[in-house]
């Protein structure tokens, strides 16, 4: 039998210790608190709900990568929350349906997937958001966009680039201006995925009228030009996402690094006409992703919503919201008035239970001697 050591748990799983585990709650604080002062209300959906319920609730989201099981109270399939967003949509269609839109909802919980990807081995995170449904306008995008920069900006994270997408720009094209076969879109996908201009072209002639898409990537100011350049030869099909994504940018602080990738689909499985995934300089991958997108609602029609979701825990690792607690030692018999005080000035007392402890071990930097504080 193989001996399992004490503490070890199941790959991509682990514990948070101090002072990590305080800095990670504090920072899920933060941005609950700065989405609060914009209205948005919090939620604490539960960690596991049926699976169907769990994947069915937002438009095109699929039920990959899930962490299962079968209830066995209701022999139903279980699945853990892999997405804070689709349990929203859940709630604002079914137990907030009548409520007045737009309806502005918060998250904060872990989240839990059954791979992790490449740039990461966590298989749970933490996961915090908002939520704005009954709308997916300019404006509200905007809104949530502005919203997202302001949380961040609060929890100390600076350094910020925020990458625009058009994640259903593709199939509007496909569908319209640009036609394409089914099998052709799927290619022509692949092709902009890995931005090949070379193999995109040898696709056929259908599908070279794509190339344009890669060119208006980069820089935000230069990749609209060369999108608008493209959107002039189509006659101006897609003039509304172009005016969008110009309303969304403007009001964006210089401090922030702006950038577009129209055609960018990783992670952005249910967005529709607009996604944006957010970098911090000196980080690896993004450390939150929106858009807009639909829920399926009890009565089949679909209502419109945008949102965005933090992944903080790279930032945690990094030491974001690390604020190191002033410790004091209370030595057996201390001034439990005084004690009291100090705790109300910010202190975090640890109070001796045998009498023969040290506080400086116990990492205090201070003891009480009678009403005074001494450092050790
Ligand atoms: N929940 C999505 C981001 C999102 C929130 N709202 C809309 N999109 C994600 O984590 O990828």
């Amino acid at each position: 039998m193989t001996m399992i050591p004490p503490g070890l748990l199941p790959e991509g799983l682990s514990d948070r210790l101090p002072p990590q585990a305080e800095a990670s709650a504090r920072l899920a604080r933060r941005v609950l608190d700065t989405v609060a002062t914009h209205g948005y209300e919090r939620v604490m959906p539960p960690l596991a709900e049926f699976e169907d319920t769990l994947t069915q609730r937002l438009k095109s989201m699929r039920a990959q990568d899930l962490v299962r099981a079968v209830d066995p109270v209701s022999q139903r399939s279980l699945a853990l929350r892999p997405d804070m967003t689709a349990q929203v949509g859940r709630i604002a269609a079914t137990r907030l349906a009548t409520a007045p839109r737009p309806l502005r909802l918060s998250y904060a919980g872990p989240v839990i997937r059954l791979k992790a990807n490449q740039l990461r081995p966590e298989r749970e995170k933490l996961q915090v958001g908002a939520e704005l449904i009954g709308s997916d306008s300019v404006a509200a995008a905007v809104e949530i966009v502005n919203v997202a920069i302001e949380a961040l900006q609060a929890a100390g994270v600076s350094g910020l680039t925020i990458d625009f997408t058009l994640p259903d720009l593709i199939d509007m094209l496909a569908a319209g201006p640009l036609p394409l076969a089914a099998d052709e879109l799927e290619a022509v996908r692949t092709e902009l995925d890995a931005k090949d201009a070379g193999a995109l072209v040898a696709l056929g002639p259908q599908a070279a009228a794509y190339l344009p898409l890669i060119e208006a990537t980069g820089p935000f100011h230069a990749a609209m030009e060369r999108l608008e350049a493209f959107n002039a030869q189509l006659g101006g099909a897609i003039n509304s996402r172009i005016a969008g994504l110009r309303a969304i940018a403007r009001p964006i602080g210089w401090d922030i690094t702006l950038t577009l990738d129209p055609t960018e689909r990783h992670g952005f499985e249910y967005q529709n006409w607009f996604g944006f995934s957010i970098f911090a300089e000196g980080f690896i991958g993004e450390i939150g992703r929106g858009g807009s997108y639909a829920i399926l609602r009890a009565d089949g029609q679909d209502e419109p919503a945008i949102g965005f979701s933090l992944y903080p825990d790279p930032l945690i690792d990094a030491g974001f919201g690390d604020e190191a607690p002033k410790r004091l030692f209370l030595p057996l018999g201390a001034d439990a008035i005084r004690a009291a005080e100090l705790r109300a000035e910010g202190w975090h007392t640890v109070a001796a239970l045998v009498g023969d402890e040290d506080g400086a071990t116990l990492r205090c930097s201070h003891w009480l001697d009678g009403a005074e504080l001494r450092a050790f």
